[in-house]
């Protein structure tokens, strides 16, 4: 089938690619024009034959709205537009029903697989009707992993997005566990050598994962992560994950933390501690660390840390 795809980055890139792998006629637009096969979003539309199928691979917020509301402009009544990005779930609701008022189709597209994917494949979560999953089938077949999983209608139009959030929660969680583990394996002086043992656990372990293969493959270029500050971003999936959770009434221990635990890492000290530390000192007269000798270690080291309190 012909498919026209917007936005050809880290992942609409290598998509196009494996798109054409499949036998299918791509078309891409890109704000790069080293990376486009078109100039323009006119370009593309009026370059595929009726109904078209465009794909949005932008990211979520204001791109993706923004270039939603231009194809709403410039596609017509049985078209089809894919979203693709990570988006919110709240927002693919509202896309499909600005679109269905021009009598365009709407699927919501939640895409995993990373750099890796043009080789290994992409799992997809897609969401919508079952006659507009139709129009896109052939390129989700394409996409998907070789083998019976990695694929899914998941349900009604936002049902895509909401699963790929769910799954990026999970990956959330999943990475802080082996974060822990590895800062934990580190700081203890009985084990020689922490790449060795994560590198173990690759075959026969209950955690044998792809993460934790990427994780080896990480430790193998740096074996202590020295040349990393640790800071880690967040592009809002996780966010909106304890958000449902709420909405749900759902505790979500595990994944809240891991989100909370990348906006600690962002802090280069600590507010809250800063008040932890004047409290104790209010009602234990426990030691406290002056801001100037931030990282030193003094009366209030880990070891201190745990002397039980003598009153207070
Ligand atoms: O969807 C993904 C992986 O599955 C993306 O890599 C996403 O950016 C990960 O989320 P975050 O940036 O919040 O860590």
């Amino acid at each position: 089938m012909e498919l026209g795809l917007v936005g050809l980055g880290k992942m609409g890139g290598n998509m196009r690619e494996r798109i054409r792998r499949g036998g299918h006629t791509v078309i891409g637009y890109d704000r790069n024009p080293d990376v486009a096969d078109v100039g323009s979003l006119k370009e593309l539309v009026d370059s595929l034959s009726a109904p078209r199928v465009v794909w949005v691979m932008v990211p979520a917020g204001a791109a993706t709205q923004s270039t939603i509301d231009e194809l709403g402009d410039l596609l017509a009544p049985g078209d089809l537009v894919v979203d693709g990005g990570n988006s919110r779930w709240t927002d693919d609701e509202k896309h499909a029903e600005e679109l269905k008022a021009k009598g365009i189709g709407f699927v919501d597209c939640g895409v995993s697989g990373g750099v890796w994917g043009l080789e290994n494949g992409y799992a997809l979560m897609y969401g919508g009707s079952a006659q507009d999953v139709a129009k896109v089938q052939p390129v989700f077949d394409a996409l998907k992993p070789e083998g019976e999983f990695g694929s899914v209608h998941a349900g009604k139009v936002g049902a895509g997005h909401f699963a790929k959030m769910v799954h990026n929660g999970i990956e959330y969680a999943m990475m802080q566990s082996f974060a822990e583990g590895w800062e934990l394996l580190e700081a203890a002086d009985s084990v020689t050598d922490v790449r060795e043992v994560f590198r173990s656990w690759q075959e026969g372990t209950v955690i044998r994962s792809w993460l934790l293969d990427l994780a080896v493959k990480a430790l193998d270029s740096d074996e202590h992560l020295d040349a990393l500050r640790g800071y880690a971003a967040d592009s809002g999936e996780g966010r909106w994950t304890v958000e449902a959770a709420i909405d749900n009434a759902v505790p979500l221990p595990a994944i809240t933390a891991s989100l909370f635990a990348r906006f600690s890492s962002r802090q280069e000290d600590s507010p809250q501690m800063k008040m932890i530390a004047a409290l104790r000192n209010q009602f234990g007269g426990h030691a406290v660390t002056a801001a100037d000798k931030a990282g030193e270690k003094g009366a209030d080291s880990p070891g201190a840390d745990v002397t039980p309190p003598t009153g207070g």
